[in-house]
């Protein structure tokens, strides 16, 4: 596995490289088994697998939740090599950003709703960011968590809107046994916490509407940001204490 801190000596390997079967899955780092799904999916459909390792400042509208953001850059790199990825991008700002994000990616409608109107500027970071991994990998296909149901979406949004020429490939989230989303924030929560937390799927999953999920998860102790039904899919996010857990069910037709 090749590792490129170096944006132009990886761009001068990238050059170089005769294949347009590229898959790309970009991360901010802490993998654990739902990045190593989307890494699977594209290792089995691409010829070469790049990953980037970066947690993107720009997308932060807290300072502490980026401070305290997991890393482990090590284990990281010991897990894409036996995951069987060819290529880790691990940049740092100032070579993603030479601009100091002058430049920036907006979208002016679904980024300003549910997670965006929660974190102010966050999908304009997401959406830059990827932009620019994806002009630097020039992959065909990238993969994308449809735990991050939103992203998901701004990012298929994008490419349409921009005629840029990649796929973009949604995977299912990963659960823990209890119903969980894997989530490399869930790190963060305390024992209890980490018991409480998988009430938030369940409550999904099991109240007949959108105000009666947000109900029950406000009186079992969840701060809720949000819970909505849209377009056959219900999206909620909450907060734990310090830590904010997002998720999405689809909703039987
Ligand atoms: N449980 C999961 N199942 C499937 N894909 C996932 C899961 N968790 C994250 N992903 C996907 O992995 C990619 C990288 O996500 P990221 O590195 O932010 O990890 P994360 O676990 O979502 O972290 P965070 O704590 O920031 O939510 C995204 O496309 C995301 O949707
Ligand atoms: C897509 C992404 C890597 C952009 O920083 C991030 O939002 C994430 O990990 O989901
Ligand atoms: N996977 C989502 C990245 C974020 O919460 O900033």
């Amino acid at each position: 596995m090749n590792r490129f801190d170096d944006l132009g000596q990886w761009q001068a390997h990238r050059r170089a490289l005769r294949t347009g079967e590229l898959g790309f899955v970009p991360t901010m780092g802490a993998l654990h088994a739902g990045h190593r799904s989307l890494v699977e999916a594209s290792v089995n459909g691409n010829e070469r697998t790049v990953v980037s390792l970066f947690v993107n400042p720009t997308q932060f509208d807290q300072r502490a939740d980026l401070d305290a953001y997991p890393a482990d850059l090590d284990g990281d790199l010991d897990k894409l090599r036996a995951w069987g990825v060819d290529d880790v991008l691990v940049p740092d700002y100032g070579a993603l950003y030479p601009d100091g994000y002058r430049y920036r990616v907006a979208e002016s409608g679904l980024s300003s709703r549910l997670c965006g109107a929660h974190r102010p500027g966050h999908f304009d970071g997401v959406l830059s960011v990827v932009m620019k991994l994806f002009n630097l990998v020039r992959p065909a296909r990238a993969y994308f968590g449809e735990k991050d149901w939103q992203q998901l979406a701004l990012v298929r949004g994008m490419v349409e809107a921009f005629f840029m020429p990649v796929d973009i490939v949604g995977c299912p989230t990963v659960r823990e046994g209890d119903g969980l989303a894997l989530s490399s924030r869930n790190q963060r929560l305390s024992p209890a916490e980490r018991a409480m937390a998988p009430g938030f799927h369940r409550a999904l999953v099991q109240q007949a509407s959108a105000d009666d999920a947000a109900q029950a998860l406000q009186a079992a102790g969840f701060d809720v940001d949000y819970v909505e039904d849209i377009d056959g899919r219900r999206l909620g996010a909450v907060r734990l204490g310090s830590t904010r857990l997002i998720d999405n069910i689809a909703l039987e037709s």
